[in-house]
């Protein structure tokens, strides 16, 4: 049975779950589960991926903001954005992934591994702070041959 609340009814901020739920919807009213399985989801995600890149090429560095953009081209922006969100959270949803409650399972993960007073300031791969440690304290290094 279809879900009888009404479509939008959402305050400014719809939660990842609303978002999700419209979306089935969607999907659900043009019987559109027949298209939408998992990888035809991951390329639906990945061509719009390619939308959003496409905003940015060519444009060099662009400041936070986007002070230099047109009213349309940040309108273009939302969509793509918007376009992105949609597919990952079916996508999730079509993989039985919990994606809010990974989300933060991950965003855990991340903060034991960049822990604050050890990477302060620095943009390096997690990867790189054992082989600076290990040269700083005279340790193995590798090096050619
Ligand atoms: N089979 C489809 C087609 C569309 N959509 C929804 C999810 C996306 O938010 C949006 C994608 O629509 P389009 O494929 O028309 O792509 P764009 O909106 O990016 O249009 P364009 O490619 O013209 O920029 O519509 C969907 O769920 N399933």
């Amino acid at each position: 049975m279809s879900d009888p609340r009404p479509e939008f009814c959402f305050s400014d901020s719809p939660s990842m779950e609303d978002i999700r739920r419209l979306q089935s919807r969607f999907a659900a009213e043009r019987d559109w589960n027949q298209f939408h399985q998992p990888r035809n989801l991951l390329l639906a995600l990945v061509g719009e991926v390619g939308e959003l890149a496409e905003l940015f090429q060519w444009r060099g560095e662009v400041s936070e903001g986007l002070p230099d953009w047109t009213p349309s081209q940040k309108e273009s922006l939302r969509h793509e954005l918007s376009d992105v969100l949609i597919y990952l959270l079916e996508l999730a949803e079509k993989c039985h992934v919990d994606l809010p409650r990974a989300v933060l399972t991950k965003m855990e993960l991340n903060a034991k591994k960049y822990p604050v007073d050890r990477v302060q300031g620095s943009a390096k791969k997690y990867t790189e702070y054992g082989e600076e440690e290990q040269a700083s304290s005279g340790g193995p290094q590798q090096g050619p041959g």
